[in-house]
């Protein structure tokens, strides 16, 4: 395994868009991915990694359930600024998986969306549920390190990855236990998904150059993925009906983070998301 290689530098369009320019911001040397590599070895990582609770299956977990949720820690976000203070993450990690989420999304991306590592190590510590590190991923250390911090799914954005690069990072993900979830956004990216040879295929309608969201992408890319993937419908569910329409559509689950940090009661929240599918 070649675990020091780190791939090109991202190709992700958001680069191109002024939301998402590479400047660094107050604090982000110490959080950077490199900051980060600089104090703590890969093969430090790999210590930990080695040490960690095995990852929990989540993509086995996904094609039990009618439609799985996964409920997103979101502090903030390129698209709407601040969100929710989000003060305990334990807490409202907790209330999701009592209101039925299969799976917690933690964003770990700290300038654009305010997440950090340690909210990792919080909702990791307060849920038995898998975990997924929602952040930019692009390297092998990136990997190690979710892992190292109990993560149990790793996303991979297709458009942030060399079709090289992807290959690599499913693999890795893989022989660490981790589920990647490998998001899409158009026709090439979901076929580049499918011949890398992903099993959960996430497909976000939110444009990553505009920012805007259309609902439709699920429908229009649903049927170009083999009916043996996991198919996940990412942003802009702001409620129940939204949940039941994806269902309908053929989402073998949600990944929902706006409408449950803006909302009062995430249990309730989250019950009601997946409660509306089931009468429908
Ligand atoms: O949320 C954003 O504004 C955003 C902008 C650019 C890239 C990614 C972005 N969000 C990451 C996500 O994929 C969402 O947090 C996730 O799908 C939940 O979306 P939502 O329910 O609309 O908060």
């Amino acid at each position: 395994m070649d675990g020091g290689r780190i791939p090109p530098a991202a190709r992700l369009p958001l680069s191109t868009c002024p939301r998402f320019s590479r400047r660094s911001s107050p604090g982000s040397a110490r959080t950077s991915p490199t900051g980060r590599q600089a104090a703590t070895s890969l093969a430090e990582l790999q210590r930990r990694a080695a040490r960690a609770a095995p990852a929990i299956d989540a993509e086995e977990l996904f094609r039990r359930e009618d439609l799985s949720l996964i409920a997103e820690v979101k502090r903030r976000s390129p698209s709407k600024g601040d969100l929710a203070g989000i003060p305990d993450p334990a807490a409202l990690a907790g209330a999701y998986a009592a209101g039925g989420a299969t799976a917690i999304s933690v964003l770990t991306e700290r300038r654009r969306f305010g997440g950090s590592l340690d909210d990792l190590d919080t909702v990791r510590a307060a849920v038995d549920i898998p975990v997924l590190r929602k952040d930019f991923m692009v390297t092998d250390y990136q990997l190690w390190e979710a892992r190292a911090h109990g993560a149990d799914i790793v996303l991979l954005i297709v458009a942030a990855l060399s079709d090289v690069d992807l290959g690599h990072l499913l693999r890795l993900a893989g022989e660490l236990g981790m589920t990647a979830l490998v998001e899409v956004h158009d026709e090439v990216e979901t076929q580049r998904a499918v011949d890398a040879g992903a099993l959960v295929v996430g497909v976000n309608a939110r444009n990553l150059k505009t920012l805007e969201v259309f609902p439709d992408t699920f429908s229009r890319l649903a049927p170009l993925i083999p009916p043996g993937c996991v198919k996940v419908a990412e942003s802009g569910i702001t409620g129940p009906s939204d949940a039941a329409w994806y269902a309908g559509q053929g989402a073998d689950a949600i990944l929902v983070g706006e409408a449950l940090v803006t909302g009062a009661d995430p249990v309730l929240a989250v019950e009601e998301l997946l409660r509306q599918q089931v009468a429908s």
